[in-house]
């Protein structure tokens, strides 16, 4: 919430709309994702191109072993481990709240001949009664909404009901 705070204020958004979707009824989850060693890597994905489709993530590259990458203006980027370090990745959520102004980032983990790697990834959800859309408090004259505004239960439904796929499901509810 601290670092959702810290983003709302830096674009003089209202904070209330950040507080009364995530703070008392938001929702966070773990997944643990474990790539086992793999002699063909080039023949293997570890987990295919996504953007997060919460709020906020925060990861831990547990055993530093190098393998997740972003995309940078249509390159693949490793982003190398760091002893005792998050990785902190804008979801589609902040994307959709912030009306574009903070970028959903589209990354994925591949896997290595030589060890076994191993990431903790927390997701930051909204409260599932909460009705998701630009904050008004953006919205102006020239900057009109970017997405429409649906229902957390929705959204989250039609999320699992598509497959993991770059940023086509956030594509999928631009005006
Ligand atoms: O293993 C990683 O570093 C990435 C994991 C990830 O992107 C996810 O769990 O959504
Ligand atoms: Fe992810």
């Amino acid at each position: 919430m601290k670092i959702l705070n810290q983003m709302a204020k830096a674009l003089n958004m209202n904070s209330e709309d950040i507080k009364t979707l995530f703070e008392l009824e938001g929702m966070q989850s773990m997944r643990m994702n474990y790539y086992p060693p793999c002699p063909q890597p080039e023949l293997v994905t570890g987990l295919c191109p996504h953007s997060d489709p919460d709020g906020l993530t925060i990861l831990l590259q547990v055993n530093e072993m190098e393998g997740l990458q972003i995309k940078k203006d249509g390159i693949w980027i490793p982003v190398s481990p760091i002893p005792n370090a998050f990785v902190v990745n804008i979801g589609d959520i902040l994307e959709i709240l912030t009306n574009c102004t903070y970028r959903s980032i589209e990354h994925r983990a591949t896997v290595n001949t030589k060890k076994e790697r191993l990431s903790i990834a927390t997701f930051l959800f909204p409260k599932l009664d909460g009705e998701l859309g630009p904050s008004p408090s953006l919205i102006t004259l020239e900057n009109p909404p970017k997405f429409k505004t649906i229902g957390v239960t929705d959204y989250l439904r039609g999320m699992f009901s598509r497959e993991l796929n770059g940023k086509s499901y956030l594509d999928a509810m631009r005006i």
